[in-house]
């Protein structure tokens, strides 16, 4: 089966000044989901937002808020971000100690759950949470920034984490250096949710963000056919 192509712009990219007014406009400008990337200055070395942005920003779109907690640890700060407003909650893999906790206490809260593998991190290591998994996100540059190149060896890993997956109902999230150059490559491979940060806010405004969203998926809907 074909998953639809989602597009998730990533709001790290985005003025911090105008959340809300940014917001509305990728949701205008015809997003899938809103992609909320929390660091904390220790799993990665960057330091951006809290769930107060996700409780701030949730007013302004009826999308899914998809959160990609890069934090260690987790768990502490889960219920934070389900009280906030986020829909899907994505850990890392490698930010332990208890991945199958972590995944445990995300689906109690109601909330769709995802897993995110490091560019080092063998796909392995969601082998044996499938059954508690709604999405795998590949990280296809180490985590930290926007605007970083994107790592060819993710589209071998895509592969093998399709096939890892087999026919269950999972996604397969692609993020960093996502364009309409790599996005071929990653539909072609198996993913269907695409990332992207200064892909998108490098327009202008409504019109900027929506023929750059559009460009991004019709590369990788054409890809997938
Ligand atoms: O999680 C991260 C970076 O750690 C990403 O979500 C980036 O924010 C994507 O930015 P671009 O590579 O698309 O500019
Ligand atoms: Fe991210």
């Amino acid at each position: 089966m074909v998953r639809p192509i989602k597009i998730a712009p990533s709001i790290l990219a985005s003025d911090f000044a105008r959340f809300g007014e940014e917001v509305r406009a990728i949701d205008e400008a015809g997003c899938d989901w809103i992609h909320v990337d929390v660091m904390d200055g220790h799993f990665v070395p960057n330091i951006t937002f809290g769930p107060q942005v996700v409780r701030a920003i949730r007013p302004h779109t009826d999308k899914t808020i998809d959160t990609h907690l890069m934090i260690a640890p987790a768990d502490p700060y889960l219920q934070d971000f389900a009280d906030a407003g986020s829909d899907m909650i994505t850990v890392h893999a490698e930010a332990g100690p208890h991945l199958d906790r972590s995944l445990q206490a995300i689906k109690a809260m109601g909330k769709k759950a995802g897993v995110s593998l490091n560019p080092g991190t063998h796909e392995s290591a969601i082998e044996y949470v499938l059954d508690k998994l709604d999405m795998v996100l590949i990280m296809s540059v180490n985590p930290g920034f926007g605007g970083q190149s994107f790592i060819p060896s993710t589209i071998d890993k895509i592969k093998k984490v399709r096939a890892l997956i087999g026919d269950r109902d999972i996604d397969i999230q692609i993020d960093g250096g996502v364009t309409p150059e790599t996005a071929p490559l990653i539909a072609a491979a198996g993913a269907n949710i695409l990332v992207a940060g200064s892909a998108v806010f490098k327009g202008e405004g409504v019109e900027g963000y929506r023929e750059n969203i559009d460009r991004i998926r019709e590369a990788a809907e054409k890809a997938q056919k």
